[in-house]
């Protein structure tokens, strides 16, 4: 932390950095990449997926309910959620996003078998990587231990096909043995509790492997799994404009190794406003349980929201966590699994109020936001509204909802990144213009 002295260095850190608003407007500079109806600039092609929110018509942007394909398949088909039997669909939709194929059942096995052969970690990792100076959050070593897998691989600046894919499967498959591992580093650390390892059970598929490392018995029941394995599918991927996505492509074309560009993506998909807003909403609505004596009273819930939204509680950012999308403006679909999912566990139990809490922050939220800033958008609740609540109810810690979105989504980052090797073809390099104007003289230290 810098001290008061230092401080006076960064006094002016708000004026230095502002630029007029009416400048962007006057050299139409699409802020976030976006167009001023706030759709997405578009900066590349992709079959990866198709995320729908809207259409537009003669130049108007008209909501629409949400859509979300894989390669094509609805994830609605794809989850096939009201099967009876259905089996565990993660690993398949991986494969689907990597090889661009549902695979055959062979395929399926031997894809599943490459994962199993990855998940043990190199000799001293886990000393050296998860339970040295292990920080409070989760997501920083799942970057800095992504970053230095670099280390034990000794093709690590190989670029071929071969390698790309080896290497994705090997983070696939690693991703949440890091993430448990660390999950008990930090306890032990912070909380001085014993350190489980668990070793993980070949076979096991992704969400079954998460929940026997994670839990101290092991135990856990076949509808859990699936219910986790659902989450997993519903988190694999969000075409190329989501924040993490992107700074996959970016780092992509620059032509730099896949240890260094998934990093970054992690580092991105922890950002407040993307994948970390699952653990915000999880602290909004307990800031919103302590605040508001009666969670079934409308007014008293719209007020509090309120005050979230003009700086007053909460963050003081103004954001009703787990609202609004970038593309979705009706519905988001993975919140509309999520929910009806997480109806279907906390309907008879103790989680019965806090679900009707969630789903009144979403039915009063747009309105909030338009009476109190003048201003509103089509707005529904996304994919983290009710995820975290799905995680709590499977006995699953608040630690570790943002790192379970980074092991899900690792799968649609490698296959934009895929994407970008084989098309890119351009490193991604948009242009600032510089508002300065004219030149200035350099003055020497003696006459500053
Ligand atoms: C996996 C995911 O990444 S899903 C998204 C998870 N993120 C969240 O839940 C955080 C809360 N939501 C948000 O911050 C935004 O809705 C985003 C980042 C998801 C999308 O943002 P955008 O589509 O770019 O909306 P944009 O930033 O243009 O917002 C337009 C206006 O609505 C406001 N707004 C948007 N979402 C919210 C919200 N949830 N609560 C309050 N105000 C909001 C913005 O502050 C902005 O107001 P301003 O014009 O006064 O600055
Ligand atoms: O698409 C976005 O902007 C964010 C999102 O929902 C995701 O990445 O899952």
């Amino acid at each position: 932390m810098a001290s008061e002295k230092q401080i006076a260095l960064y006094e002016n850190f708000k004026a230095i950095n502002s630029i007029e608003a009416a400048e962007y407007e006057q050299f139409d500079v699409k802020r976030g990449l976006r167009n001023a109806d706030g759709t997405g600039v578009v900066a590349g092609l992709t079959n990866i997926a198709n995320v729908h929110g809207y259409v537009v018509s003669d130049n108007e942007k008209i909501a629409d309910e949400g859509l979300l394909r894989y390669r094509g398949y609805d994830v609605y088909d794809l989850l096939d959620i009201e099967a009876a039997d259905r089996r565990f669909n993660y690993e398949e939709v991986a494969y689907l996003l990597l090889m661009g194929e549902l695979p055959t059942q062979e395929q399926l096995d031997r894809f599943v078998a490459a994962l199993d052969a990855e998940r043990e970690l190199p000799n001293g990792f886990t000393a050296s990587m998860i339970m040295r100076d292990t920080p409070p959050d989760i997501m920083n070593v799942l970057a800095r231990s992504v970053l230095l897998l670099y280390a034990y691989d000794a093709h690590a600046e190989e670029r071929s096909a071969h390698h790309e894919i080896a290497t994705a499967i090997s983070l696939i498959s690693r991703l949440p043995r890091i993430m448990v591992l660390t999950y008990y580093a930090k306890r032990a650390r912070y909380n001085n509790e014993s350190m489980i390892m668990h070793r993980f059970i070949p076979g096991q598929s992704t969400a079954e492997t998460i929940l026997s490392m994670l839990r101290p018995d092991r135990q856990f029941t076949a509808d859990e799994a699936r219910m986790l394995d659902i989450m997993l599918c519903l988190h694999a991927e969000h075409g190329g404009g989501n924040n993490s996505t992107f700074t996959t492509r970016v780092l992509t074309s620059a032509n730099t190794d896949p240890y260094s560009t998934y990093a970054g993506a992690i580092g991105s998909l922890k950002g407040r406003k993307h994948g970390g807003a699952n653990h915000q909403v999880l602290a909004m609505q307990e800031e919103i349980k302590r605040n508001v004596k009666q969670w079934d009273n409308d007014d008293e819930v719209a007020a509090y929201l309120a005050k979230i939204v003009n700086k007053e509680a909460f963050d003081k950012t103004g954001l009703v966590y787990g609202m609004g999308h970038a593309v979705y403006t009706k519905s988001d679909p993975r919140s509309v699994i999520c929910k009806k999912y997480a109806e279907k566990l906390a309907v008879g139990t103790e989680y019965e109020a806090e679900f009707n809490l969630l789903k009144s922050i979403e039915r009063l939220a747009p309105e909030v936001i338009v009476r109190e800033k003048g201003t509103g958008k089509d707005m529904c609740a996304n994919v983290d509204m009710y995820s975290g609540f799905v995680y709590s109810m499977l006995g699953i810690p608040e630690d570790l909802f943002t790192p379970l979105f980074a092991c899900a989504r690792m799968s649609g980052w490698a296959a934009h990144r895929f994407e970008e090797i084989v098309s890119g073809k351009r490193i991604i390099r948009p242009a600032y213009k510089s508002v300065r104007k004219g030149k200035r003289a350099y003055v020497s230290m003696s006459e500053r």
